[in-house]
C-alpha cells in the first residue's frame, strides 16, 4: 500500500532521536508517502476518531483536496504582529526538519493550515471562546489528492526523550485506522430550532451606515449578521463536509478544528494564492440571485454587470487589491471590467488580479497586505473595520478572516472565511454580510443576506 522509497521510518525516527538529544531540543520530521487513491471524506471521518483535531481543505478551481489530522506542531500568534510571528515560527521550524519526500508535489510535505480572526483587536470571545487569534497546525498526518493521486505525509515532533518503538507502533496504528479504505454513508444534521439574532436592530444598522457613509465618515462598510440553529444530534463533521463538495463545487471547502469545536464553510472568495513567484487574487463583490430559468438567470446577471450600487461596491475591492498587490509585486495584471461568478444561489461580480511577487516576500506578507480587503471591511480599510468593532452586532471571530495554507516549496492559498457557520456539538452560528454603500437598501441588503445563508443552512438541516 505505501510506496515509500525513503530509509525505513525507523532509521529516521532512531536518527531524528539522536539529533534531538545531541541539540538537546525537539526535531521534526516529515515522511511523504505516495499511496492508493484515497476518499477524503472517508479519511477525515476515520481522523476524526483518532483526533478531534482534524482541518479539510478543497479547492474551488483545482483538482486539490488535504485533510488533515492531528497536530506534529501548532504556531498561535494573537496581535497586529500575528502574520510577522506566525512567518518567523515556520522559518524556524521547518528549515531545522528532517524531510523524507522524493515527490515535492504542492501541499505536501511540511504543511501549515489554518487561519487568523478577522480582527485582532476585537476583544468580546463569544461564541469564539474556542479559536485562538490565529492558529496554523503542521499536522500530524496529511492526505493529499492532486487529481487522480494522493500522497500521505507523516510529520512527528520527536523528543530527546521520545522512546523507538513507542513512536513506530502509534504511527503504524494510527497509519492503518487512516487508511483502511471505509465506505461509511454519513448523516446530515436534522435541524430542531432556528433564530435569526435581531433582523430589525440589523436593517436599522444598515440605514444608520448609508447616512454615515452619506456624511462622509466612510465610503463602504460590510455589515454581518448572525443565525443560530440547533440539531437532535452532534453534528458529524464529514456529513457536511461531503454534502458542502457536492453542492458548491465552485467554492473552497474548509473545515478548521478548535477545542472540540469546528469551523466551516464554502467560500467562494479568495484572498491570495501563491504558486512559486506566481500570485493570483480575487475581486469578488456585488450580488444578486440566480434566476429559475435560463433565461431569467441571463437576466439578473446582465441587471448585476450593468447596476451602479453593485460596480461600485465591487470597484472599492479592485482599487485596493491593485494596491496592495502593486506594493510587492510586478506584472500586475487586472481586467478593465468584471465578469459574472455564478454559484448555485447567487451570483457575483468577479474581477480576476494576477502578478509576480518580489523577491523577499511570502504569502503571508500578502495576506497581512490585502486583509481585509473592502469585500469584508470597507473602504477607507482601518475606519471600516473600526466601524465594524462599533457598530456590529455580532463577534466575527474567524467569519471573514484569512483561512488556508502554505508549504515548504512556495505554495500556497488563502480564501476568505464566509459562507460559513461556527459548530458546537448540536449547535450552530452561521455568518452572512453585504457591503453597504450609499444607495444600499436595508430590505434588499437583508435578502441578500438570506441567500448567502443558503449554501450552509442547506447541508445544516435544509433550506
Ligand atoms: C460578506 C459576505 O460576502 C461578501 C459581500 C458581497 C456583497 O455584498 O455583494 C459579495 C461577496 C463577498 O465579498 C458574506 O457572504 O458574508
Ligand atoms: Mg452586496
Amino acid at each position: 500500500m505505501l510506496h515509500t522509497q525513503a530509509p525505513q521510518i525507523n532509521e529516521i525516527i532512531e536518527k531524528a532521536i539522536n539529533q534531538a538529544q545531541e541539540r538537546n531540543e525537539p526535531q521534526l520530521i516529515s515522511v511523504v508517502d505516495q499511496i492508493e487513491p484515497s476518499d477524503p471524506f472517508q479519511f477525515l471521518d476515520a481522523g476524526t476518531s483518532i483526533n478531534n483535531h482534524c482541518l479539510f481543505w478543497r479547492s474551488a478551481e483545482e483538482d486539490f483536496t488535504m485533510v488533515a489530522v492531528g497536530s506534529a506542531y501548532k504556531m498561535y500568534a494573537e496581535n497586529e504582529n500575528r502574520f510577522k510571528e506566525i512567518q518567523v515560527m515556520w522559518d524556524n521550524i521547518h528549515q531545522s526538519a528532517l524531510t523524507y519526500d522524493e515527490f515535492n508535489e504542492k501541499g505536501t510535505g511540511i504543511v501549515a493550515l489554518g487561519g487568523f480572526s478577522f480582527d485582532s483587536k476585537q476583544n468580546d470571545q463569544v461564541p469564539w471562546e474556542a479559536f485562538p487569534d490565529s492558529q496554523m497546525t503542521i499536522p500530524a498526518f496529511l492526505l493529499t489528492n492532486k487529481g487522480p493521486e494522493s500522497y500521505l505525509t507523516t510529520n512527528v515532533l520527536i523528543f530527546p526523550e521520545d522512546h523507538k518503538q513507542q513512536i513506530i507502533t502509534q504511527l503504524s496504528n494510527h497509519r492503518e485506522t487512516l487508511l483502511r479504505a471505509g465506505h461509511k454513508t454519513f448523516e446530515l444534521p436534522v435541524r430542531t430550532n432556528s433564530e435569526e439574532i435581531d433582523p430589525s436592530g440589523w436593517k436599522k444598522s444598515i440605514e444608520q451606515a448609508t447616512e454615515d457613509i452619506k456624511k462622509g465618515l466612510l465610503d463602504k462598510v460590510v455589515l454581518a449578521r448572525e443565525l443560530r440553529i440547533s440539531f437532535n444530534d452532534p453534528v458529524q463533521l464529514a456529513a457536511v463536509i461531503e454534502a458542502l463538495a457536492a453542492t458548491q463545487p465552485n467554492s473552497y471547502i474548509f473545515a478548521f478544528e478548535s477545542e472540540g469545536e469546528y469551523f466551516v464553510g464554502a467560500t467562494p472568495e479568495r484572498l491570495a494564492k501563491l504558486d512559486k513567484q506566481h500570485l493570483v487574487s480575487t475581486c469578488l463583490a456585488g450580488t444578486i440571485r440566480r434566476g429559475k430559468t435560463k433565461e431569467e438567470d441571463v437576466q439578473l446577471g446582465e441587471e448585476l454587470l450593468y447596476d451602479p450600487k453593485n460596480r461600485q461596491e465591487h470597484q472599492f475591492v479592485v482599487e485596493m487589491i491593485r494596491q496592495a498587490v502593486e506594493a510587492c509585486c510586478y506584472n500586475v495584471q487586472i481586467p478593465k471590467a468584471p465578469v459574472l461568478y455564478p454559484l448555485k444561489n447567487l451570483q457575483h461580480l468577479f474581477t480576476p488580479v494576477t502578478a509576480v511577487l518580489e523577491k523577499g516576500y511570502t504569502l503571508l506578507d500578502v495576506i497581512e497586505k490585502l486583509h481585509p480587503t473592502p469585500a469584508l471591511g470597507g473602504m477607507p480599510q482601518k475606519k471600516s473595520v473600526d466601524y465594524i468593532r462599533t457598530n456590529e452586532k455580532l463577534n466575527r471571530g474567524w467569519y471573514a478572516g484569512p483561512v488556508g495554507w502554505f508549504d515548504m516549496h512556495n505554495n500556497g492559498e488563502f480564501a476568505v472565511a464566509i459562507r460559513s457557520a461556527l459548530i458546537k456539538s448540536d449547535r450552530a452560528s452561521l455568518f452572512a454580510g453585504c457591503g453597504v454603500v450609499e444607495d444600499s437598501d436595508p430590505d434588499a441588503e437583508y435578502e441578500e443576506t438570506d441567500v448567502k445563508l443558503k449554501p450552509m443552512l442547506s447541508v445544516l438541516g435544509g433550506c
